[in-house]
């Protein structure tokens, strides 16, 4: 049991209505879990407002309600603490919980629109290589030390950031590595954490569902940096443009990271291959498996983290050369026949483009990128034609499928991404609902040396169709069709 008196400590408090001084079992946001002697933290969510509640998680034992407003009758066996927001306060509840976890070892966030999980991944990598224990959350898994537990969000909710955190100390691990995701700013999840420091990787078009303009969102991940302590470094990729925008209003400590602009961490790339990309950091050159413009900008921003946090420079360079790509990023299978297969997570007009934009840089000759993808349901329609176009722009045959359509209707999303194909373009294109289907009619179409885009889903194992998962991994897909074409 812990004091509420205590967990409350730099919470900014309106009012209260009965005695702070009380032991508590445990914070909760959820009136379905709350048990006895708990604190519940009515949260004003999307779909209904956690103030609704109140009654049922008193009902249930909570002991104390932390809200945005009083306007409901109160019990006197219960305390009511009245805050400006309720996200805000249970977040550094969250932190005072477990005793502050972020304060007592190097916690690094990564932000920007793409390329999160690929900087937090590797960065896991690179310091578990150099011989330390390390943490990540990212949107494929946590890991606490080498034990993994499963990913519900990209950046989970402050009390489980708190708990993993608290984990991670347990088991002595030494530096944590966390995306940092427009939601979660939005939300709160992350107020409360000391951060070593952050990163910034880019930023283009995604979320608009939520954050409804541009400017909101791109102002939303700016609060990240706005946030920072001036003891953390701020680190920015300056070729993007709103790069110097996220440093603007930091209190930290700023550097830059870039391939065109003159930068504090700048590389520079000699070769690209299909097997990999020859480039030089500062003056050293260095060979890494990762292939793309883009993946050249998350090495460069990974070696500055790991010279800002303080590994020897020619260390680093040594291990990034030994990096492995992150399961669901440019992953590729080569078929018996020579057909390769890429399996990549691009599920943003900027991702596919970059994505395509590689395939087309290291094809060789006169073989055909023949793209599958699909925009995911209940999110940002505004992608769906953006990527559309982007497919049938960049590939010799678009297949356009369903990725993930959750409640939506799954033809509808498809219609919606048609809109987007330019008239040149169209007859490049094809629409199979079915998503293994798709790839089935993927692996049909093509012949020695073509190259298959799986675009979308990534390391994902599941598709989400009227709510329900079912497994289903891109990946796997594939091989059974190149499996089934050697048959036959
Ligand atoms: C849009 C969004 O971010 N939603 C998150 C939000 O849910 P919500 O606002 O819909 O919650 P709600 O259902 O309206 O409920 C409001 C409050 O009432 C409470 N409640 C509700 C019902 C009840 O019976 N009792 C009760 O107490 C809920 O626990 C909640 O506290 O708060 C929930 C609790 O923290 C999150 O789980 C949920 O994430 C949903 C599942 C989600 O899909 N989020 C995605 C969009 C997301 O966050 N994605 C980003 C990554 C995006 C990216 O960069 O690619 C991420 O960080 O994962
Ligand atoms: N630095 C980058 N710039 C642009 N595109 C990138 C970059 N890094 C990766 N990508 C592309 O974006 C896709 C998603 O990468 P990654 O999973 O690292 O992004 P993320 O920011 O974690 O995404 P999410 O918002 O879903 O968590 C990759 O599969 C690749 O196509
Ligand atoms: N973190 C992203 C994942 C999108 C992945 C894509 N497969 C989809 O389902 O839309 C989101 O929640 O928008
Ligand atoms: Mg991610």
């Amino acid at each position: 049991m812990k004091n509420l008196q205590d967990i409350l400590y730099k919470v900014a408090i309106k009012e209260v209505f009965g005695h702070t001084n009380i032991a508590i079992n445990q914070l909760v946001f959820d009136s379905r879990k709350v048990s006895k002697n708990d604190v519940f933290i009515a949260q004003k969510g999307v779909n209904v407002n956690g103030h609704s509640y109140v009654d049922k998680a008193i009902s249930l034992g909570a002991k104390a309600i932390i809200c945005e407003d009083f306007s409901f009758d109160k019990k006197e066996e219960v305390t009511y603490i009245k805050v400006d927001n309720a996200n805000t306060a249970l977040a550094i509840m969250a932190s005072n919980f477990y005793n502050n976890p972020s304060a007592k070892f190097p916690v690094v966030g990564v932000t920007g629109t793409n390329g999160k999980t690929t900087i937090a991944s590797l960065l896991y990598q690179l310091f578990t290589k150099a011989g330390y224990k390390v943490g990540l959350l990212s949107t494929v898994k946590i890991l606490v030390d080498e034990t993994e537990y499963k990913a519900t969000h990209t950046t989970p909710d402050s009390i489980a950031i708190n708990k993993y955190l608290d984990m991670m100390l347990e088991a002595g691990v030494e530096y944590c590595f966390m995306e940092v995701s427009s939601h979660g700013i939005h939300q709160k999840r992350t107020q409360g954490l000391t951060f070593a420091g952050g990163i910034f990787t880019n930023l283009s078009h995604d979320h608009l569902d939520y954050h409804k303009t541009f400017a909101e969102y791109r102002n939303v991940k700016k609060e990240f940096f706005d946030g920072l302590p001036k003891s953390a470094f701020a680190l920015t990729n300056i070729d993007d443009k709103n790069g110097n925008y996220m440093l603007q209003n930091t209190k930290a400590k700023k550097y830059s990271y870039a391939l065109k602009t003159l930068a504090d961490f700048k590389s520079r790339i000699l070769e690209k291959q299909i097997s990999g990309t020859l480039i030089s950091i500062g003056r050293t050159e260095v060979w890494t498996k990762l292939i793309g413009v883009f993946n050249i900008y998350n090495l460069t921003a990974i070696v500055a983290t790991a010279e800002l946090l303080g590994l020897e420079k020619l260390e680093v360079l040594t291990i990034v050369s030994q990096l492995e790509s992150v399961s669901g990023r440019f992953q590729y299978t080569i078929s018996d026949d020579g057909i390769t297969a890429i399996i990549d997570y691009a599920h943003t007009p900027d991702a596919l483009k970059n994505v395509l934009e590689t395939v087309n840089d290291i094809r060789t000759g006169n073989e055909k990128v023949i793209t599958v993808v699909g925009c995911g349901g209940d999110r940002d329609k505004t992608k769906r034609p953006k990527m559309a176009h982007i497919a049938s722009q960049l590939s010799n045959q678009a297949i356009f499928t369903s990725d993930n359509p959750r409640t939506e209707n799954p033809q509808t999303i498809l219609d919606e991404m048609e809109i987007g194909v330019s008239p040149e373009n169209y007859r490049k294109t094809l629409t199979v609902l079915n998503r293994r289907q798709a790839i089935k009619t993927a692996c049909k179409l093509s012949e020695t040396g073509d190259i298959i885009l799986i675009a979308g889903k990534g390391h994902e194992n599941y598709q989400e169709i009227n709510g329900v998962r079912s497994h289903f991994d891109d990946l796997e897909e594939v091989t059974n069709c190149f499996n089934q074409l050697k048959k036959n």
